[in-house]
């Protein structure tokens, strides 16, 4: 209810309504006027109507007055001189009217004229109603014919006539006075009368003797004079023209005659219907200006309104947002002096998330100043920053550490609004978010298993240590150290324990250095140092090298074992080495490679000649890119012999890169090269496929079908689409799969264990045969091997080379056989190179041999050749077994 009536209150809602009552009370007001002026006016019409008819009554009966003493005059005359001598007598005396108006006559009891005035010619009125009526009734009184004319007047004229009788009464003739029936309404005033208003007489009979209308002259017509008689001072329709009027009618005393007077309503009305238009049209227009100009101020009404309601609306949200919202909101008002200048702020408003920040209640803070608060605003800037804002607008943002103890945060998101009479300062407390940047940034500049600076983090340090040496001409001292044996760890003792040994090297690591020094995982087992601050002489570090060199190879414990584990160091220094990081990372890097080649746990200092190395390298890995495409690459078949028949059974492919400037490149020199930048992957599938093609094409020529054995490299073992890649070689070629093995190494499966069974499996049930290549030279699980389906070993050729002299190889040698055996597994030694080593490997149940004793790696057309028996070798029979 009371809502209802505060909506009603309101101006956009009352103004209308007053609007609507405004113009009620006007139209009212107009119409009331309107329907008593009407009243007026017809009150006015009937009462001349009235007023008339008197008059008309007073002028018609003097003028029949006249007519009857002229009538009894004449009857007088008549009847005592008779008919003939009556007239000439009463114009004698002149007692005769006006010729011009009145035409009197005697009719004698004949129905002849007898005499008439003016002169007439004879004429009989024996047949007219006025002389039948006379010669019938015995009646004293004026009878007054209808409208007619007859031979003597040929104009229309009415008949006023008396009986003539003689002394006994008995009926002599008739007198007559022809009178103009216009002669009856010519007091026809205009003035009063209008155009329409109408004068007349109209005989008892109902019949019109005369009548005028304006101008127009009538009679003869019938009038209903009671229908005009029943609503008096009514307008009522005129029977002869249909015109509405106010009609008045008085019967003539003694007259068989009415007076009929009658004013058009039309006529009568038309000065009130000009003013009742007027009216209207006043209102009318009252009423459109006074729409208008309500219209006008609804319309602003609304308008305010409507900004009233947005900024209710606003400050609503506003209070309701800011209350939700995680940021503090101070409104602060500005404190001027007297001269106008700003001296302080004073908490207008703040929100719940304001009073947890400060821990201080909104009454608290209300009741304070900026500045009495934090009486610290004046000289850190603060006061000086929301001032600016306060007088030039704007919006002012910061962030930073928290410097006020009043706020209870450590990182605080200022935003000051410039708003009317002051500021809106927002403060968001980043504490939480500055701590998730600090631990992204953490994360994504450390290594996570050792929480050293990672590559990314070691080049920027790097970059600053080396711009810092610029300035103060300073050195930098990089070091790249990579652990020696880390691989083997891994492989044997698993992943686990390789991320044990790369957690402790790191610490010791860490250990070793100055607190400005940065000891980085640049990946793997590969650590950088950067010791920055130098002197020029880097050789005082060399202490420091030598005592990170002992503390990485003293033994650690993992999975339960004592492992030692060396390192190899390589050194660049800035600027001596390079001048930017990239170069200096890169000498470092080929200095490591210098510390490896030399006997490995060893440091060595960048020299001008590691960079020859270095360059080779890159060059080789650039003509390596090219080789596929420039089809340098081919294929060399070295035989495989079984020991028993002596026949050849198999080939192993070999691949050679004939380099376009530098001839033959040794497989062992580009092989590594390729697995370290993943060429190996495309290299390898070319081989494959090149042997596969071979051995079928050998097939397809109908030699006897050989094996071919393909070498598989670690990086490709590792290749997810390995088997896939096996099966496209196999279809491609058309080889089926019997006649293709892969050779693997003890290393590479022995990694993952699980994961090399899986995919071993797969190629075994594809029919693929798979051997172990250079067996003995790693760290075979025993439990392991038997679990992988493996067909072959092969002895590594270093346990063949000194196979003679060494009683350890012919052990080993021996070990490997008996266990292939024990495996259900044939057994192959490769490097075979004298008769003794042959003989020895026979004797002790080796199952086949391959070597140069047989024959080198020879290009496809000399195996042809072999397999055609077109060429023989001393030792080897080229058949297949
Ligand atoms: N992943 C791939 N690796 C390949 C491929 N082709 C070769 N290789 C590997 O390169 C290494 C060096 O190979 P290569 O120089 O061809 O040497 C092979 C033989 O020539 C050599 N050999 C054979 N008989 C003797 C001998 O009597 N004496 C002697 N001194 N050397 C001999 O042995 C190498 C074959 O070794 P292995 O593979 O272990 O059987 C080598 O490790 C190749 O594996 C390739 O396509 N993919």
């Amino acid at each position: 209810m009371k809502r209802w009536l505060r909506m009603c209150l309101e101006t956009q809602v009352s103004l209308p309504v007053f609007t609507v009552v405004l113009l009620a009370v006007v139209w009212a007001a107009t119409l009331h006027f309107i329907d008593s002026e009407e009243v007026a006016a017809r009150e006015l019409a009937a009462e001349s109507s009235s007023e008339l008819i008197a008059t008309y009554e007073a002028q018609v009966a003097r003028s029949i007055n006249g007519i009857e003493q002229t009538l009894k005059v004449l009857k007088y005359s008549a009847e005592r001189q008779g008919a003939r001598g009556a007239l000439p007598d009463l114009q004698a005396h002149g007692l005769l009217p006006s010729g011009l108006v009145f035409v009197v006559s005697i009719v004698d009891a004949e129905g002849d004229t007898v005499a008439s005035n003016p002169a007439a010619p004879p004429l009989n009125v024996a047949r007219e109603d006025y002389f039948r009526f006379h010669q019938q009734q015995r009646s004293n009184f004026t009878y007054i014919a209808q409208v007619m004319r007859d031979a003597s007047n040929q104009d229309w004229h009415l008949h006023f006539t008396r009986r003539l009788e003689d002394a006994r009464g008995e009926f002599t003739g008739v007198a007559v006075v022809e009178v103009d029936p216009a002669y009856f309404t010519s007091g026809y005033e205009r003035s009063r009368l209008g155009e329409l208003g109408v004068l007349g007489l109209v005989g008892d009979d109902g019949v019109v003797r005369a009548m005028r209308v304006g101008d127009r002259q009538s009679f003869g017509q019938r009038v209903d004079i009671p229908a005009l008689l029943a609503k008096p001072g009514a307008p009522v329709a005129s029977s002869w023209d249909g015109v509405k009027r106010y009609t008045a009618v008085r019967q003539l005393a003694g007259l068989h005659l009415s007076a009929v007077v009658g004013v058009a309503e039309s006529e009568q009305m038309a000065a009130f219907v000009a003013q009742r238009r007027q009216l209207l049209w006043e209102a009318g227009v009252a009423s459109a200006v006074l729409i208008l100009l309500a219209g006008m101020a609804w319309a602003c009404v609304l308008q305010g309104a409507k900004a009233r309601r947005r900024i209710r609306r606003a400050q609503e949200t506003y209070a309701a947002a800011s209350e939700s919202n995680m940021d503090a909101f101070f409104v602060l008002r500005a404190v001027r002096n007297k001269e106008g200048a700003l001296v302080d702020f004073k908490f207008a408003a703040v929100n719940s998330r304001a009073e947890q920040l400060t821990g201080m209640s909104r009454s608290e803070l209300r009741a304070q100043t900026l500045c009495g608060w934090l009486p610290a605003a004046r000289h850190n800037g603060m006061f000086e920053r929301l001032a600016h804002v306060t007088e030039n607008g704007g919006v002012h943002q910061e962030e930073g550490e928290n410097a006020t103890p009043q706020l209870r945060a450590e990182w605080l998101h200022w935003q000051v609004v410039g708003v009317e009479g002051g500021v809106v300062a927002i403060v968001r407390d980043i504490s939480e978010r500055k701590r998730a940047e600090e631990r992204i940034y953490h994360m994504a500049h450390h290594d996570a298993l050792t929480g050293l600076p990672n590559r990314s983090l070691i080049c920027d340090r790097l970059q600053h240590s080396i711009a810092h040496a610029e300035r103060n001409q300073e050195s930098v001292l990089v070091a790249f150290i990579d652990l020696d044996s880390f691989k083997l760890v891994n492989d044997t003792l698993g992943h686990n324990a390789g991320d044990e040994l790369l957690k402790e090297v790191a610490s010791r690591m860490v250990g070793c250095v100055r607190r400005e020094d940065t000891v980085g995982r640049f990946g793997g087992d590969e650590f950088v140092l950067v010791l920055p601050h130098l002197d020029n002489d880097p050789q005082v570090l060399v202490p420091l090298l030598n005592k990170i060199l002992e503390s990485v190879i003293e033994p650690i414990v993992l999975e339960g074992q004592k492992v030692q584990v060396s390192c190899s160091i390589g050194v660049a220094v800035y600027p001596r080495d390079g001048r930017d990081a990239d170069t200096l990372m890169m000498h470092a890097d080929a200095a490591m490679y210098r510390a490896k080649d030399s006997g490995k746990n060893n440091c060595q200092f960048y020299t001008q000649e590691m960079n020859a190395g270095l360059e080779e390298k890159l060059a080789l890995t650039d003509g390596l890119r090219k080789a596929l495409e420039g089809n340098q690459f081919s294929l060399a078949y070295q035989p495989k012999v079984n020991l028993e028949s002596g026949r050849m059974f198999g080939v192993e492919a070999l691949l050679r890169w004939q380099h376009p400037q530098r001839g033959n490149i040794a497989p062992a020199q580009f092989i590594p090269l390729a697995e370290e930048n993943g060429l190996i992957i495309p290299i390898g599938e070319w081989a494959l496929r090149e042997a596969c093609r071979q051995a079928r094409a050998w097939q397809d020529a109908g030699l006897p079908p050989l094996v071919v054995s393909v070498n598989v490299s670690a990086r490709q073992f590792d290749d997810p689409r390995l088997v896939e890649r096996v099966a496209e070689a196999l279809a491609w070629s058309g080889l089926c799969p019997q006649w293709l093995e892969l050779e693997l190494t003890e290393s590479m499966i022995m990694r993952d264990t699980a994961q090399s069974v899986a995919k071993m499996r797969q190629l075994e049930t594809m029919g693929i045969a798979l051997a172990i290549d250079d067996f003995g030279t790693g760290y075979s699980s025993l439990t392991a091997l038997k679990s992988f389906p493996i067909s072959r070993l092969k002895i590594d050729q270093s346990f063949v080379r000194d196979l003679a002299g060494s009683a350890d190889d012919q052990a080993i040698t021996c070990a490997i056989i008996s266990l292939s055996h024990q495996l259900d597994m044939r057994v192959i030694a490769e490097g075979v190179e004298t008769e003794q080593q042959r003989s020895f490997l026979q004797q002790h149940g080796c199952d086949e041999v391959q070597g140069y004793l047989y024959s080198r790696p020879v290009p496809p057309q000399r195996i042809t050749a072999m397999l055609l028996g077109e060429e023989v070798s001393d030792e080897v029979t080229m058949f297949a077994p």
